[in-house]
């Protein structure tokens, strides 16, 4: 099985704060992976060395078989999916929500004056309608709701075909409907044919959707656990990295968790 994602020892220091301290990581191909830790506990940090946004301090990161430090990250960066609220915001509120999905073939977040090939149009159609999205494909992108445009950046980054898609909460600030809306479609991702290694970094076990084999939780930039789900995913587990005691309850494929404390 080939690894996507590697990290050996990986540490990231931010004014002298250890963000994350010695993380060893392994991510393969044809794995899909939450992250999952409180606030503060580097998730989003983690993410961003996955993605080739930012560097370790110390330590190596090994993204698609190339290392980071001894690689063009910009090309690096094209054959990665990623998903987040921050990247969310750069994208223009005036763009047709086709034009935001077929924007990502040339990786800029607007369209200016490229000349798109027919294939590109209709692949921006095709993954539109995958997520569910092709009756909104004229609409602005500013106008939509919430959840129609977690699905549109999640589209977006699904658009470019990577090898590693890296979703930052897709389902953070969603209702209940458009939350398990969301999870079926990143389900059914998830165990189709050809698809990438996934991570999903979310603060809540309710979001981890069905087909999603490994856990890593995370606390004070330090892996608690990592491994097959039914390892790690364990209300111990979870309560030492919550700092919290909690009752975890697992049943067709979907977890709850809820506090001890009376
Ligand atoms: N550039 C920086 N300089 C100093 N501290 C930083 C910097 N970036 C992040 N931090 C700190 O590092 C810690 C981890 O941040 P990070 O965003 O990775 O956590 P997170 O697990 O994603 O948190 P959340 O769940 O709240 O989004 C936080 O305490 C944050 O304040």
């Amino acid at each position: 099985m080939a690894s996507v994602l590697q990290f050996d020892d990986v540490s990231v220091v931010r004014g002298g704060n250890r963000i994350l301290d010695a993380v060893s990581w392994t991510v393969d191909s044809s794995e899909r992976w939450v992250v999952l830790g409180p606030n503060g506990a580097g998730k989003t940090t983690l993410l961003q060395v996955a993605a080739a946004l930012i560097h370790p301090s110390s330590g190596m990161a090994t993204i698609l078989d190339e290392t980071l430090g001894d690689v063009d990250v910009f090309d690096l960066r094209t054959r990665i999916g990623f998903a987040s609220s921050a990247l969310a915001r750069k994208l223009p509120a005036m763009e047709t929500v086709l034009n935001v999905v077929l924007t990502a073939s040339y990786s800029v977040t607007g369209r200016w004056n490229e000349s798109y090939d027919d294939v590109d149009v209709r692949r921006a159609q095709r993954v539109l309608a995958e997520w569910k999205l092709d009756h909104l494909a004229d609409r602005r992108f500013g106008h939509l709701s919430d959840g129609e445009q977690k699905r549109v950046q999640i589209a977006r980054a699904v658009m470019t075909d990577p090898e590693l898609m890296l979703l930052d909460e897709p389902a953070a600030s969603l209702d209940l409907g458009s939350r398990e809306e969301l999870l079926q479609l990143l389900s059914g991702y998830a165990v189709a044919k050809g698809a990438p290694g996934i991570v999903m970094v979310t603060h809540h076990v309710e979001e981890i959707p069905t087909g999603f084999g490994h856990a890593l939780l995370i606390r004070n930039g330090g892996v608690m656990a990592a491994g097959p789900i039914e390892d790690v995913l364990t209300a111990e587990n979870l309560g030492e990295t919550f700092g919290i005691p909690l009752e975890l309850e697992h049943r067709n494929g979907r977890y709850t968790a809820r506090s001890l404390v009376k």
